[in-house]
């Protein structure tokens, strides 16, 4: 466990060169970068959570065709980072950690400094996944912060608040991008004109050019649609959404923040996760949002309470959108990763891990309002999903069951929004740390497979071939970390069609366990195209 979990980890700015074997494939060529958490401690001070654990970014770059692959990996010099290392602890509140900034010397002070926190200023440690917005990428984590990196060197550039361009407190790490590459995301506005509401916005993928100075595209945000919070202090969490081609599709699920409990989190000298509770007793809502007219479909879509942290996918069918996500039966998943549930969990003593559940949901797009209640208003042959009409335009959504035990799920991306087949993720067995890699063909109901003993892969990424015809042309991209001190970490390439084993690069180097990742193919990344730091836009634009 302290190897995979709880020790530091050293990072390797400059590039080691990877002992490769097997073949890459000669168009593979690019950057794989994925995030997650690799400090858990600072001075004597721990994190509870591994969610709070301090961004480390990592990358293998695949070059020339000439199975050259180069690793590195660099802490995110977030405002977070600094501030810990300067005092040598930790100073600033994560997800599951709530930190003080002075371990005040009197009362007076003491008092002062909960009350100016009463509305907190949020982490900057971007731990959980990437962004690219126009020729910009950022780091993400669930706050009102994301931090521009460069994604060659892993450098950490400016922070952004994105509070500056669109009023939210909260935003998802898991933005979608459009065909034109327009970045769509959904956060929460807290109790903002005393009214609390998700708000899905739009970043697009360039901004008009301007002669004095070149526009960060996120300037031109611009919100698409409000949904009201059912209730003001109470608003839904959620950590991803789904998308089609004309719609957007929320869960306003009954795992819910407790404003007022956040509000005196610091006073009361508990974590943020602490506010954070589950309602049996409540239901899901499903908003569907037209992203045509930024408006939200009028009947009131509904199904049992659960959680859910990824979607996978959606698409529109004969008049129906059907999308698919990870369901549990309630929010128990974010208590396994406390570090001392973690470890116990090595120790044999696991408690029940809960198991996750692919769930397929079908929604009419246009409900017929002469349909007799009771009624199921989906007639696809194609899922058993059904959606029961209900008194005063209610419609109950009954899912279709298609797997167990996968998570982190990943898809060809350019069948987002589509009907596609094939789900790539991590198989989740007992343990918390699931330990194979798996293909789920949706269509015949079958897996493949791939794992190897002490091997703990990530999330698995899709990159497609260049000339692919079919959904799975493609290679899927794994970093795997060993819990054998003799077996050293390895970026794993696996045929997405087949999963045979193509090849492995090697790197002896401190490799952490990690949540989400990007591959960057060359040809979408221009170091020359880069925005200049705002520090360097500034300085030109005070010079015209
Ligand atoms: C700091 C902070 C938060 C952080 C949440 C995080 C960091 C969640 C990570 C989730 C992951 C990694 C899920 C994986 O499936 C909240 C709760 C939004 C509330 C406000 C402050
Ligand atoms: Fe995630």
């Amino acid at each position: 466990m302290e190897v995979l979990f709880g020790r530091n980890k050293k990072e390797q700015p400059e590039p080691v060169r990877a002992k490769v074997t097997g073949k890459i494939p000669t168009w593979l060529q690019g950057t794989l970068l994925r995030n997650g958490p690799g400090m858990h401690t600072v001075g004597e001070t721990r994190y509870n959570h591994w969610f709070d654990g301090l961004a480390l970014l990592h990358s293998f770059t695949i070059r020339d065709g000439k199975s050259e692959v180069y690793y590195r990996s660099r802490y995110l010099r977030s405002d977070t980072y600094n501030a810990n290392m300067e005092a040598n602890r930790i100073v600033v509140s994560e997800f599951g950690t709530m930190a003080y900034p002075d371990p005040s010397k009197n009362i007076f002070s003491k008092a002062f400094t909960y009350l100016s926190h009463t509305i907190p200023d949020f982490t900057d440690n971007c731990l959980i996944n990437f962004m690219k917005c126009g020729e910009d990428f950022y780091v993400t984590t669930e706050t009102n912060y994301i931090r521009k990196i460069n994604p060659h060197t892993l450098e950490t550039l400016e922070k952004v608040d994105y509070r500056k361009y669109v009023a939210i407190n909260l935003a998802t790490a898991h933005p979608h991008y459009d065909s034109a590459g327009n970045v769509l995301n959904i956060g929460t506005s807290i109790v903002d004109k005393g009214k609390t509401k998700y708000v899905i916005f739009k970043i697009p993928a360039a901004a008009p050019a301007n002669r004095t100075k070149r526009k960060s595209p996120l300037q031109h945000t611009e919100v698409l649609c409000s949904i009201p919070s059912r209730t003001l202090l109470s608003p839904s969490y959620y950590h991803s959404f789904g998308v089609t081609k004309n719609y957007i599709v929320f869960l306003e699920q009954p795992f819910k923040l407790d404003i007022l409990k956040m509000a005196t989190a610091y006073i009361r000298g508990v974590s943020w996760a602490s506010c954070l509770a589950f309602h049996r007793e409540d239901k899901t809502y499903i908003h569907i949002v037209d992203q045509r007219t930024g408006k939200p479909v009028s009947t009131k879509f509904y199904t049992d309470p659960m959680v859910v942290f990824h979607h996978i996918n959606a698409y529109e069918e004969d008049g129906c959108l059907l999308f698919d996500v990870i369901a549990y039966e309630d929010s128990s998943l974010y208590d396994c990763f406390y570090l001392d549930n973690l470890k116990q969990g090595f120790e044999g003593n696991s408690r029940i891990v809960p198991v996750p559940t692919l769930k397929r949901f079908a929604v009419p797009l246009c409900t017929d309002k002469n349909a007799e209640v009771g009624s199921n208003l989906i007639k696809l042959a194609s899922t058993t999903a059904r959606a029961l009409k209900e008194k005063d335009d209610q419609v109950y959504c009954q899912p279709e069951l298609l797997c167990e035990g996968l998570e982190l799920p990943q898809i060809n991306y350019a069948h987002n929004g589509k009907q596609y087949r094939y789900v790539f993720a991590f198989e989740v067995q007992r343990s918390p740390i699931p330990n194979k890699i798996l293909k789920y063909d949706i269509l015949t109901k079958s897996f493949l497979r791939w794992g190897e003993e002490h091997c703990w892969p990530s999330e698995p990424v899709f990159v497609p071939t260049p000339d692919a015809k079919e959904e799975d042309d493609g290679i899927l991209l794994s970093a795997i970390v060993s819990s054998d001190p003799q077996k050293l970490p390895f970026l794993l390439i696996l045929d997405a069609k087949t999963f045979a084993e193509l090849a492995r690069a090697y790197v002896d180097v401190d490799m952490h366990l990690d949540l989400h990742g990007l591959f960057i193919p060359d040809t979408d990344w221009d170091p020359r195209k880069q925005a200049p730091s705002q520090e360097v836009q500034d300085r030109a634009s005070s010079q015209t």
